[in-house]
């Protein structure tokens, strides 16, 4: 069944339109009760309008929340392994349909079709990894004198709102609902109003596969829909991933209801690149760190410190395989790069580029607006990636997160001076060293101030791996049992088994 397509030409571009409804409540695909403002979705590979997206309102809000509220009762108090085998039957629809729903991510964000079936490799393994988990949470037994004893019990929180930003739509929801699901949590869901689309499909698989209705819902919308969400009172915890000055607004929020928040914010990681790397793979680890999604990737290594020694052997080889990367058609199986999410966000990242040849930076390669020949993609957001070099650490270029594909290289002389200047930003998401130096690879990442670090490579993602910030890239862990943290509290209980002995 391939909801949302008309037609049957959905592997192609510029043919989708959207036509059934994008917000998902107890179980079912519903228009938002009081759907105000319209929001137009793009297809950023040719600029053509996908869909109206109505924005969802305070009513909306509600009732999503209160049909979370009623599934939680449900599957809260279903055992470990029961949900389990739920959250199995999902990763398996997710493996089933991963075509269809690479095809819808790559229709609606504009990358890869090559790129976006890993992303749905990453989201189904993550699925399947918190299944695995659900069955063995447990508290712990502690002993106590005379025979007493104390036991936890490790609690879901109840209804979290997760909130997602536009480059990997269907993946950040996977990562939030995942753990909070395996948890016995419930979740309300709002994806970036840029990439409604494939979130709604995560919602008709979770109901298939056997959740209870309303355990996970989708409510659209943009800023005024994310504060709705985060100020409502039955909303236990906030799960947020998107920008620093949205990250300390959600946190605002939240302080005030008390409520738990994980923010996953953006970055400007450091990529350390030292003379006795293999410099083959050097150079694949600094693309990968760099051109993924267009650039639009939180934890890129965007500051690339190079060895002195080998600066222009690894900038030239760098340069000569960024220009190879093909860029075109996002559903074209040889396309590498497709189009940028929108266009205010290729301006602005145009506008980083010029910025950057005014401070005196110099554009080795791209960086200028690429336009496809085929016809059907002239308004589409292109560009071509660019490599910036003579870049000193004070530019904006190296100082600001530009969320699109420009890689800024960096000369250094010594390991105490890159790590200096590796950490002097108020961000500290990501970080990656190469070195065939065991010692010092491992010296180098205990130093980098970053909650990722990459030896040897950059921008992979087992699920079995926290992922999350420092500093201004915010706090809380994604993936690996770490989120188990995040998404559960801890129940003491303390048992007598003798008399009590009053003060009184
Ligand atoms: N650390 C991480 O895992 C990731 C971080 N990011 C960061 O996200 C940014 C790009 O994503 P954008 O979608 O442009 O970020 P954004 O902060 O503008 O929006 C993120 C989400 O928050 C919602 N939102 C906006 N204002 C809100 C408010 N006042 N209250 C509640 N919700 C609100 C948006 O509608 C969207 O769903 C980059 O800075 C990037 O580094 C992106 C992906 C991953
Ligand atoms: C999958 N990966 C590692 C390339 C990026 C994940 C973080 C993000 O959502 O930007």
């Amino acid at each position: 069944m391939l909801l949302g397509w008309v037609g049957t030409a959905v592997s192609a571009t510029g043919t989708l339109t959207v036509q059934q409804p994008l917000n998902y409540r107890a179980g079912a695909r519903v228009q938002p009760a009081d759907g105000g403002q319209l929001e137009e979705v793009f297809e950023p590979a040719t600029g053509r309008v996908l869909c109206k997206l109505p924005c969802s309102g305070e009513k909306e809000v509600d009732l999503a929340v209160q049909s979370a509220k009623a599934a939680f009762k449900i599957w809260s108090q279903m055992s470990g392994m029961e949900r389990c085998r739920v959250m199995l039957e999902a990763a398996r629809i997710i493996r089933e349909q991963r075509e269809e729903i690479a095809t819808m991510e790559t229709i609606n964000n504009g990358k890869s079709i090559f790129e976006a079936r890993v992303d749905i490799d990453i989201s189904w393994q993550c699925l399947e990894y918190y299944a695995g988990l659900a069955g063995s949470l447990a508290g712990e037994h502690i002993q106590l004198p005379g025979g007493s004893f104390g036991y936890t019990r490790r609690e879901p929180l109840g209804v979290c709102v997760g909130i997602g930003a536009w480059n990997y739509p269907f993946q950040i929801a996977c990562w939030k609902s995942g753990p909070a699901l395996a948890c016995g949590n419930a979740m309300v869901f709002k994806p970036s109003p840029f990439t409604p689309i494939s979130v709604v499909r995560l919602a008709e698989i979770f109901t298939e596969a056997g959740v209870p209705k309303g355990l996970f819902n989708v409510v659209q919308g943009g800023a005024a829909t994310g504060q709705l969400l985060c100020q409502h009172p039955d909303v236990a915890k906030i799960s947020f991933t998107g920008s620093v000055p949205t990250g300390i607004k959600i946190m605002e929020m939240a302080a005030k209801g008390i409520k738990p928040v994980t923010l996953e914010l953006g970055g400007k990681s450091p990529l350390i690149i030292f003379s006795d790397a293999d410099l083959e793979n050097a150079v694949k680890g600094a693309l990968m760190a760099n051109f993924l999604t267009q650039g639009e990737v939180c934890c890129n290594g965007t500051r690339v410190f190079v060895e002195r020694k080998i600066l222009d052997t690894f900038t030239k080889e760098v340069v000569k395989r960024t220009q190879k990367i093909k860029i075109g058609d996002p559903l074209l199986e040889d396309t590498r790069m497709g189009a940028l999410i929108n266009r205010p966000h290729l301006n602005r990242v145009q506008g980083f580029i010029k910025q950057a040849k005014e401070q005196g930076a110099e554009v080795l390669c791209g960086g200028d607006l690429y336009v496809p020949d085929d016809p059907k993609l002239k308004n589409g957001y292109y560009m071509r990636p660019c490599v910036l070099g003579n870049c000193k650490d004070d530019m904006t270029c190296v100082k600001e997160e530009i969320f699109g594909p420009v890689m800024a290289i960096l000369p250094f002389d010594t390991e105490e001076e890159v790590l200096e200047r590796a950490n002097a930003t108020k961000f500290g998401l990501a970080g990656g060293v190469f070195t065939r130096d065991i010692q010092k690879a491992h010296r180098v990442v205990a130093a980098l101030k970053a909650g990722m670090c990459f030896i040897n490579n950059y921008n992979i993602s087992p699920v079995e791996l926290p992922f999350g910030g420092y500093k201004f890239s915010g706090f809380g862990r994604e993936n690996g049992r770490a989120a188990i943290e995040y998404y559960s509290q801890l129940k003491t209980v303390c048992v007598e088994m003798g008399d009590v002995e009053s003060v009184f």
